[in-house]
């Protein structure tokens, strides 16, 4: 393992924690494991983290299976009980049905929808009240983009966020962590690949923001840095407020 990446990413992971207060002693947390980088990533983190803390947590992995053909479930099970967990494989057809005819929406909208909603039953059922997801800075930061671009405001994901009466509570433990960073940490760790195998995986919305960014930073190594820190210095008085 390379020091190097680990304390960086363990920095960003223990100020988000920190500043928003994420994670209690005695807390039940669903890791919702899609298989790619920032998940793994974010579940090997909270798993190894537990051997260092003074608190203690569980965590239960879920997979929501999007019902498209060579699913790689069985292999991301095998991989949590090397880990020591057990995965909890949710078989649906939210892909499938988001990318047929009976769906008017974008694909990548109602499935995610649908996602969300079930591990939110699925926790609740298990009894589990908080749900980490593995969203990093750049996703954060890309949702500034898209909700500007196609919703018509300024808001994003937020690191910490209380749902249905405050009796959910979603974490995002690696808000602060690089995307770039975590790619460098799932390879130097030979964490195994499990391809998606979505349609819309390469040609989304969000796709397009991320290339357009990427280009955007190559002109000033400062604008990553500023936009993300812009969001903690929202000044309302110089926003448009037709109604003063
Ligand atoms: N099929 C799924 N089952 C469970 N959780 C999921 C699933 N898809 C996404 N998530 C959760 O939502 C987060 C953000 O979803 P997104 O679609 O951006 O993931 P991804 O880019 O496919 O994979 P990752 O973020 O893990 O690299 C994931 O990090 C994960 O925590």
């Amino acid at each position: 393992m390379s020091e190097k990446t680990f304390k960086k990413i363990n920095k960003a992971i223990g100020r988000a924690l920190h500043q928003y207060n994420m994670i209690s002693d005695k807390d039940r947390i669903v890791v919702g494991l899609s298989g790619g980088m920032d998940s793994l990533t974010l579940m090997w983190f909270l798993h190894e983290r537990l051997r260092r803390i003074p608190i203690d947590y569980e965590l239960l992995a879920i997979y929501i299976d999007p019902g498209f053909e060579n699913s790689f479930s069985e292999n991301l099970k095998a991989y949590c009980r090397n880990m020591g967990y057990k995965l909890h494989v949710e078989l649906t057809d939210y892909g499938v049905l988001s990318h047929s005819a009976y769906n008017r929406e974008n694909p990548c909208f109602l499935c995610s929808r649908l996602r969300r909603k079930r591990l939110f039953e699925l926790a609740d059922e298990f009894g589990y009240y908080k749900l980490a997801l593995g969203h990093n800075k750049d996703d954060i930061i890309e949702t500034l983009f898209l909700n500007m671009f196609y919703s018509g405001e300024i808001s994003t994901m937020c690191p910490k966020q209380f749902l249905f009466k405050e009796k959910f509570t979603i974490i995002r433990p690696l808000a602060y962590a690089e995307e770039n960073m975590i790619r460098k940490f799932a390879k130097q760790n030979n964490f195994p690949e499990f391809v998606n195998v979505c349609p819309s995986a390469s040609i989304s919305k969000r796709r397009e923001i991320k290339d357009f960014l990427s280009r955007v930073y190559k002109t000033d190594f400062r604008i990553k840095g500023n936009i993300f820190r812009s969001m903690t210095r929202v000044k309302p008085e110089y926003m448009l407020n037709p109604k003063t």
